[in-house]
């Protein structure tokens, strides 16, 4: 597969631009005329500059409004070609992308648009170039791709094909299996971009919101299936026009957009029949439960107080590092103080279980994931780490379920209350992490979203916007079919709200360890009465079950599946924790409950402190970074 990538998707200058494809493994570039015009190379320098990076220079794009037009402006629009063609032949490119007319077409004829596209295809092949018509969904006659097709077939003339752009095709509902009838010789060139399913008019949804393959809803896999079906055997370039990633440094981009091709080939090569020819990276499966979740801080006492308050036991320290574990059946929390100096508490890291850790290991090297390395004593587990886009580390383990497991690191910890083999719940029931809610910045929000799916195999399940009191927070969980492992991801908005995770812990009776919890001293995140009047109304609970709901500040939620209990602890520093119950096939997160529990901790920001004498008060995102990691 020969990857290529259109030059606006990237930022800075051409050079840039180049280097960071180069960099991160395309093998050719679309040159955007645009960053060619802004840029002070000659196009003998651009195209030296490509032979240097080793890079192949695609195509030449876009030429506009040609076809469709009157007589005299036809003139006009060959003259203008004629000057870019000019100008491909300096750089050594080939074919030219002619997106269909948008302003300027007057004809809305299929013979007349054939007839002036043949006429630019003589004078194309007089330069020895080729030209690839494109359908843009907002055409003025010409947007759908089958059309393009019909015309292109109408002009009849070698130097003239199409090119395929699954933003125009899946956008407007076009059903792609149609590319299969086109003939692959025709098919010049081949564009992908996913894009979040909005609705929006298209020529802003595409100019402003296209994302890499992975990122967003559509179905590139079924579109990239026909394309290898049809016999295209050219170039597969990224298109993605996005505000984002024309802000954010252009070798992180480029990276992050040849990691989500090469694992978009690599679904389509093993699910799409007649695919089977693009490359593939090693399998891993999906994650089969959560192994632990790390806790870092220069001092993790605050936390450790709250894990005993709720039931948590210690479980020992570790017998090299600064690290000990608390745990409650399969729940295992991990406090890490080694290098965490002027570190707030916060979620670090996480360990996902894999039947097959070495595959899963195979998988995320291969994708380009950057590794965190630690140093390894003697004798101890060596978990690969690598770094998530948003800024934790992920751990692979090697785990049938987490329930059932006993990691064999545990052994590494000393001097703890012992726990038996197997699944034995803490006191009051708590037997595993339910969620890990994490939070990323609006830069790398689509990225972690693709690097949990594309990646390490998990699922997107709902999307929905959070109301805070600062903002919309968008947020997506990534899960898998089972919920043995769901990650809740919400952006970070701009200014206000805190930068803070949490770790949801599943217990058998919420209730029973809230009292426990509250007997030994932990005070709850406060519930406003309000929100038990709403209950009652929204769901009729008895008054006894009312009562002790609020008594303990637990919040409730219910729909057609099942029942949901939950409550939460004050923040520390950047972490807090939220105990949850299920009953029935209850699916969700109580999300109707996520304002609220915004809005009370944004309260408790406004007091000096949360936590009684203990927690220095949380800083706010952007006056500090805790580590070498991405500043988050
Ligand atoms: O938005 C545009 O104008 C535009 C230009 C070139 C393309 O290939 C495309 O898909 C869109
Ligand atoms: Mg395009």
């Amino acid at each position: 597969m020969h990857t290529s990538i259109a030059t606006v998707c990237l930022s800075g200058s051409l050079e840039e631009k180049m280097e960071a494809a180069a960099e991160a493994g395309f093998a050719g570039v679309e040159i955007f005329e645009p960053d060619l015009v802004a840029s002070e190379l000659t196009p003998e320098e651009v195209r030296a500059r490509a032979e240097r990076l080793g890079l192949a220079l695609d195509l030449y794009q876009p030429f506009r409004d040609f076809e469709g037009v009157s007589e005299e402006l036809l003139e006009d629009n060959l003259r203008r070609a004629e000057a870019r063609f000019r100008i491909m032949a300096r750089l050594g490119i080939g074919t030219v992308l002619v997106c269909s007319n948008v302003s300027t077409a007057t004809e809305d004829s299929d013979e007349v648009s054939a007839a002036q596209l043949r006429r630019l295809g003589e004078l194309a092949s007089a330069h020895g170039v080729r030209v690839a018509f494109e359908a843009l969904a907002w055409g003025r006659f010409v947007d759908d791709y089958r059309r393009a097709w019909r015309i292109v077939e109408l002009a009849d003339h070698p130097a003239v094909g199409t090119c395929l752009d699954s933003f125009h095709i899946l956008s407007r509902g076009h059903d792609p299996a149609g590319i299969e009838d086109i003939p692959a010789e025709k098919i010049f060139f081949v564009q992908l971009a996913d894009a979040p399913a909005l609705s929006l008019d298209v020529l802003s949804w595409s100019r402003h919101h296209r994302l890499f393959p992975g990122e967003g809803d559509f179905d590139l896999v079924t579109f990239l299936g026909h394309v290898v079906r049809s016999g295209y055997a050219g170039p597969i370039s990224l298109e993605v026009f996005n505000d984002i990633f024309r802000q954010t440094a252009s070798g992180a981009t480029a990276a992050q957009a040849h990691r989500t091709l090469v694992a978009l080939a690599d679904r389509t090569a093993r699910e799409q029949a007649g695919a089977e020819a693009l490359p593939t990276v090693p399998a891993a499966g999906h994650p089969v439960g959560v192994d632990f979740v790390e806790v870092r801080a220069e001092n993790t006492t605050d936390v450790e107080e709250v894990l005993d308050q709720l039931g948590l036991s210690f479980r020992g320290q570790h017998r090299s590092k600064p690290v000990r574990l608390w745990s409650a059946g399969g729940a295992r929390i991990i406090l890490n103080e080694q290098h965490a100096r002027g570190e707030r508490p916060h979620v670090a890291g996480m360990g996902l279980l894999y039947p097959d850790v070495d595959a899963a290991e195979a998988r995320v090297s291969t994708l380009g994931v950057p590794r965190v390395t630690r140093r390894i004593q003697a004798g101890e587990h060596r978990l690969p780490a690598f770094v998530s886009p948003q800024g934790v580390e992920l751990f692979l383990a090697a785990g049938e379920s987490d329930a059932t497991g006993r990691p064999g690191w545990i052994d590494e910890f000393e001097h703890g209350v012992p726990q038996d083999e197997g699944a034995e719940a803490g006191e009051a029931g708590v037997y595993a992490v339910d969620h890990l809610n994490l939070m990323s910045p609006w830069e790398t929000y689509d990225e972690t979203v693709h690097f949990c799916t594309g990646v390490l195999g998990l699922q997107k399940g709902t999307s929905t916007e959070v109301a805070s009191l600062h903002g919309l927070v968008r947020s997506r969980v990534l899960r898998t079919p089972d919920g043995a492992v769901r990650v809740p991801l919400n952006v970070l908005p701009a200014a206000g709200d805190q930068h803070t995770e949490h770790v949801a812990l599943a217990c058998d009776d919420v209730l029973a360890v809230a009292r426990r919890a509250q007997r030994r001293g932990m005070r709850p995140l406060p519930v406003p009465r309000n929100y038990y009047d709403d209950l009652e109304a929204r769901f009729g609970l008895t008054d006894t079950f009312l009562r002790s709901l609020r008594a303990h500040q637990v919040m409730y939620d219910r729909d057609a599946d099942g029942e949901f209990l939950h409550f939460y602890t004050r923040r520390v520093g950047g972490v807090f924790f939220e105990l949850v119950q299920r009953l029935g096939d209850y699916d969700g997160y109580g999300a109707a409950d996520a304002p609220i529990r915004l809005a009370a901790q944004a309260r408790l920001d406004a007091e000096p402190s949360q936590l009684s004498g203990s927690a220095r008060p949380p800083r706010r995102r952007g006056r500090s970074v805790p580590r070498q990691l991405p500043e988050w």
